[in-house]
């Protein structure tokens, strides 16, 4: 398999349609049933080799770089890492492998949209063809359960159920495409903290954990791309623990819900808010009553599902 010197990949955020929060496990994560969906909002990640020897650098690009780590702790970095570790550390030419890393990033970031999940999908894929390792997307895939929950799917892409902590995949069928418009929120809500959230308002309200299952409704309308059907089933088990830290997020459903979204939720763990609409220019329409509405810190429009991480380049 032949090297290249510069791989750019192009890689979606998700919004989860339905996250059902099972019981609390003993390694501190929680049984999923989750349903991810990818959206046309893109960062994307460039491969170079570095200057330095078995060095590992990155660098971000974008309005929000500044709250994005450029050291080992950035999620590409981990990923990029965890490769070479699982490709033995020294390439067939005797060197180590090395990368440096250029994201530039449009996913908001601890937005609730997997965006750090997004450049580590993004990372292992563009650093395989970087070392011609040709790897199959599945071992992608595995590796990256390790780096995160989210980052298998932003390998797989499309619309899928995440069981497990949300990391074994099973693709949905779904007909057509949706059109959404996503609230972005100032500042980011931390994921462990709004899991921990979730279980101390289930524990104060003595509620049994169910397991988690699949909403056979929404899984109809994906089936038949009803965006009113899918709009009434959206469902995120993380909501109530997302309000009670950021309470000014209900008013952002409010808005959208009284502008006619066809379905309003946090996305993930949030603080971002996803509003489904019956069309593109109805998106619009959403778009301009949260911003006007003073609500959000920008929202932008994006269709799903869109592939996962793609070669561009
Ligand atoms: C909220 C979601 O984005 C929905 O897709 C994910 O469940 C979170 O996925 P992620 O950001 O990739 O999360 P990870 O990096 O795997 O885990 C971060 C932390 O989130 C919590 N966590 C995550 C996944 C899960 N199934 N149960 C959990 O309780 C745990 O406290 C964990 O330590
Ligand atoms: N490449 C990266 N992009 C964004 N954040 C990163 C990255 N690497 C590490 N981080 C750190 O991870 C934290 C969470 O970022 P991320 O944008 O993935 O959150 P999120 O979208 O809420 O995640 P999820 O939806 O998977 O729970 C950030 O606060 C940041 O410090």
């Amino acid at each position: 398999m032949t090297a290249t010197q510069r791989v750019t990949v192009r890689v979606p955020a998700k919004v989860n349609l339905q996250l059902a929060v099972g019981p609390l496990r003993d390694d501190g994560y929680h049984d999923l049933v989750n349903v991810f969906h990818a959206v046309s909002l893109f960062d994307e990640v460039t491969a170079t080799e570095p200057g330095a020897a078995g060095a590992f650098t990155v660098r971000v690009e974008g309005e929000a770089a500044s709250q994005v780590p450029a050291d080992a702790t950035n999620l590409a970095i981990r990923a990029a890492e965890a490769l070479a570790k699982h490709a033995g550390q020294i390439g067939a030419d005797g060197r180590p492998y090395a990368v440096d890393l250029l994201i530039r990033k449009a996913i908001p970031v601890a937005g609730g949209m997997a965006g750090g999940s997004a450049d580590a999908a993004a990372a292992l894929l563009a650093c395989d063809a970087l070392w011609g390792l040709g790897l199959s997307r599945e071992e992608l895939m595995e590796i990256g359960a390790g780096i995160g929950s989210d980052v298998p799917f932003a390998l797989l892409g499309g619309t899928a159920v995440g069981t497990g902590r949300g990391e074994r995949l099973t693709p949905v069928p779904a007909t057509g495409a949706f059109h959404w418009v996503f609230a972005l929120a100032d500042g980011g809500l931390s994921t462990p903290r709004v899991y921990g959230e979730c279980d101390r308002i289930r524990a104060e309200a003595g509620e049994e954990v169910a397991w988690p299952s699949a909403d056979e409704a929404l899984m109809a309308a994906l089936r038949d791309g009803d965006a009113r059907a899918l709009g009434a089933a959206l469902a995120n088990d993380l909501q109530p623990a997302a309000l009670a830290l950021r309470p000014s997020l209900a008013r952002t459903l409010d808005v959208g819900r009284d502008a006619g979204a066809l379905g309003a939720l946090v996305s993930g763990s949030g603080p971002t808010c996803a509003f489904l609409a019956a069309s593109a220019g109805h998106a619009r329409e959403l778009s301009e009553a949260l911003t006007s509405a003073g609500v959000c810190r920008a929202a932008v429009t994006a269709d799903g599902p869109v592939p996962g991480a793609e070669i561009v380049a």
